[in-house]
């Protein structure tokens, strides 16, 4: 048993093949932005109350399509059976035992099918949610949104800040473009016309979310949102949720890390629909810090496919745990006996005079 993500990190680097841990590691460009993610995490200070009476605490919380017992969501990653020969089954267990919300990407190496089985095999009541890209060709599109309705997912998140592909250099200078033989994007297989590859396009519009839309009567929540007026377009557009993310750094090098971009977000939306947020939490500080200034639930990409490599459903378990056990305990140093209760003005600059 390792006791800290560090350790689980340190596992995983070793365990992994070289260019997979580059995969699962790198960003975009000079990885600015990756780095950001959790510099800007160290910037902010939690600024406690004391005497509130917080011995008794409740993490539950309520998302579209999911009543979690923890405001923490898994946020989409592809290709977890490069991580562990359990993939996405073995996340998908860990996630539902920890009472977290699954977000499985499209661009994942088992089935969505197969994913939500998993979970639900773990606890009936798991939420799982499916995400992905808008294809060039609307046929696959609905094919993709049916599989996940069909799945059971109580909802789908649209990854809306990937026009293209972001530059990632470690993945170029390695080579890496494929996915090796045995495993492939199991969603993309069973299409009409047979396999596709993904299909990232820059051509898509809000009129073409509208349509999405009209598709489905699944909650619809959009991942990559950074700037505010997006986000106002997401509420007048009739989203269900949206997840402000620089996508951990993979996308926009120049991108502002998440943390940044979260209070003008929160404050245009003004509780309309929820804001999630994921990059760069790393401790159950961070969480707090996102929780209060704003966020309904954290998202965890890396650490997830850390504990995935290092120890399999196992290792997922102990991330989750980790972050929760911390959230709980800085929760309780914060003066709160619910992430409702955290307010902005917990949240201050390090080195301001407070
Ligand atoms: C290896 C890897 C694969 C990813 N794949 C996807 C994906 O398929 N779809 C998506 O919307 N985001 C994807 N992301 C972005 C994550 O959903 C998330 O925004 C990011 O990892 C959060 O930052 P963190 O890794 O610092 O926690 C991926 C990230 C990584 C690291
Ligand atoms: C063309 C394959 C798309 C995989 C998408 C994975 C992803 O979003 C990432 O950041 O990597």
């Amino acid at each position: 048993m390792i006791d800290s993500l560090a350790g689980l990190h340190e596992r995983a680097r070793q365990r992994l093949d070289p260019v997979h841990y580059d995969f699962f590691a790198g960003g975009a460009g000079a990885e600015v932005a990756l780095a950001e993610n959790e510099r800007a995490f160290g910037r902010l200070a939690l600024r406690p109350r004391v005497l509130r009476g917080n011995d008794i605490r409740d993490l539950r919380t309520t998302l579209p399509g999911a009543r979690a017992a923890v405001p923490i969501f898994v946020s989409p990653t592809a290709f977890h059976r490069l991580a562990h020969p359990d993939g996405e089954l073995a996340t998908a267990r860990a996630t539902a035992a920890a009472g977290a919300v699954l977000i499985s990407s499209m661009a994942a190496t088992v089935a969505i099918g197969e994913v939500a089985a998993a979970a639900r095999a773990v606890d009936p009541a798991a939420a799982v949610w499916f995400q992905l890209y808008l294809q060039r060709d609307p046929a696959v599109t609905e094919h993709l949104v049916r599989h996940a309705e069909a799945a059971g997912c109580s909802a789908l998140v649209i990854t809306v800040d990937s026009p293209v592909f972001g530059h990632r250099e470690r993945d170029q200078h390695n080579g890496f473009h494929d996915l090796p033989a045995g495993l492939t994007t199991a969603n993309m297989q069973d299409l009409p016309g047979g396999p596709r590859e993904i299909d990232m396009s820059a051509a898509f519009t809000w009129a073409h979310l509208a349509r999405l839309r009209a598709l489905t009567r699944l909650p619809l929540l959009l991942k990559g949102i950074l700037h505010p007026a997006d986000a106002r377009l997401a509420v007048e557009a009739g989203l269900d949720g949206i997840i402000v993310s620089n996508h951990g750094g993979r996308q926009l090098d120049a991108a502002p890390a998440g943390i940044e971009a979260l209070p003008p977000i929160v404050s245009t939306v003004d509780g309309e629909i929820p804001v999630l947020l994921d990059g760069g939490v790393r401790r159950g500080s961070d969480a707090v810090i996102a929780l209060a200034l704003g966020a309904t639930a954290i998202g965890l990409g890396r650490p997830v496919l850390w504990g995935l490599a290092a120890a399999g459903e196992s290792g997922v378990r102990q991330v989750l745990e980790l972050i929760r056990a911390e959230l709980d305990h800085v929760l309780t140093l914060c003066g709160a006996s619910r992430p409702a209760e955290l307010t902005p003005d917990l949240v201050v600059p390090r080195g301001c005079r407070c």
